[in-house]
């Protein structure tokens, strides 16, 4: 489904070349939920970024659904995109429209007829379990209901993928938990694949089926989570297996 071969991204910076990627190979099946785990600043939405090239890789092939990504025309790219939904930490809902016009939004941009866009956004409200909401702004919803309606949002134009970009990480546990219902759900019920960046291990074994564990720009260790003995060799792969807990910056010193 999602192909990513050796691919590396540097970034240019006021201290010089910042490589934020290298030489990252991945493989996404059809149906996975695949995890990519690591440090803040590791390369994980980078990397993620890449696969709808909102990040040009400087190296490398990016491959969805039989397709090479990197060398097609922006006009061609956009049209790709439409079947690769995306939600964000901080869920970037239009705060003047209400739920039901945040969820219109991308299939006005993407001009489906009226009559067609309103069965498709109470479907996907539907979906996500908002349907009592359509009229609501999103000033007026918890950070777990603003997620859902980024799903929703994100599912309008019928995606094959949607791609998570720490969509937990701005709410409590309880919150996580119906995020990533939400999130299983659809992966069940539509058959859409997720490839999803997370700081926290118990995100990865809630939902994901394969994990990538990302260190300074490198894939260090990949799983198959399915399997019955996981044997991690890394350091960090130790780390995040035996101790289960969210990561920050400061706990960085002290897996070693
Ligand atoms: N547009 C950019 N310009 C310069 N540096 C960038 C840019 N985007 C990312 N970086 C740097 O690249 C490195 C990788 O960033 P990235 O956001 O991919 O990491 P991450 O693992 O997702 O971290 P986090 O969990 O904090 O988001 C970081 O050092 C970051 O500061």
């Amino acid at each position: 489904m999602i192909t990513l071969h050796n691919i590396s991204k540097t970034f240019a910076t006021a201290e010089g070349p910042l490589h934020a990627v290298s030489s990252a190979s991945l493989e996404v099946e059809q149906g996975d939920i695949y995890g990519l785990i690591g440090f803040s600043g590791a390369g994980k939405s980078t990397l993620l970024r890449t696969i709808n090239l909102l990040e040009r890789p400087d190296e490398g092939s990016v491959i969805v659904d039989g397709e090479e990504f990197t060398g097609l025309p922006l006009r061609e790219l956009r049209k790709r995109r439409l079947s690769i939904g995306m939600i964000f930490q901080h869920f970037n809902l239009l705060n003047n429209r209400n739920v039901y016009d945040n969820v219109s939004f991308p299939l006005e941009i993407a001009k489906v007829p009226k009559a067609q866009r309103r069965q498709r956004i109470e479907s996907c409200l539907e979906m996500v379990g908002l349907s009592d909401k359509a009229k609501a702004f999103p000033a007026k919803l918890s950070g777990g209901q603003k997620q859902r309606v980024a799903i929703a949002r994100a599912l309008a134009g019928n995606p094959k993928i949607l791609l998570c970009d720490e969509p937990t990480s701005s709410v409590d546990p309880q919150t996580t938990g119906s995020i990533l219902a939400a999130l299983q759900e659809i992966n069940r019920n539509l058959g859409i694949t997720i490839v999803i960046v997370t700081h926290e291990m118990n995100v990865v074994k809630a939902i994901c089926n394969k994990v990538a564990v990302m260190e300074q720009g490198k894939i260090v260790e990949k799983f198959d989570l399915r399997e019955k003995n996981i044997a991690p060799q890394s350091p960090i792969a130790k780390y995040l297996f035996k101790n289960e807990i969210t990561l920050v910056r400061e706990m960085e010193a002290s897996y070693a």
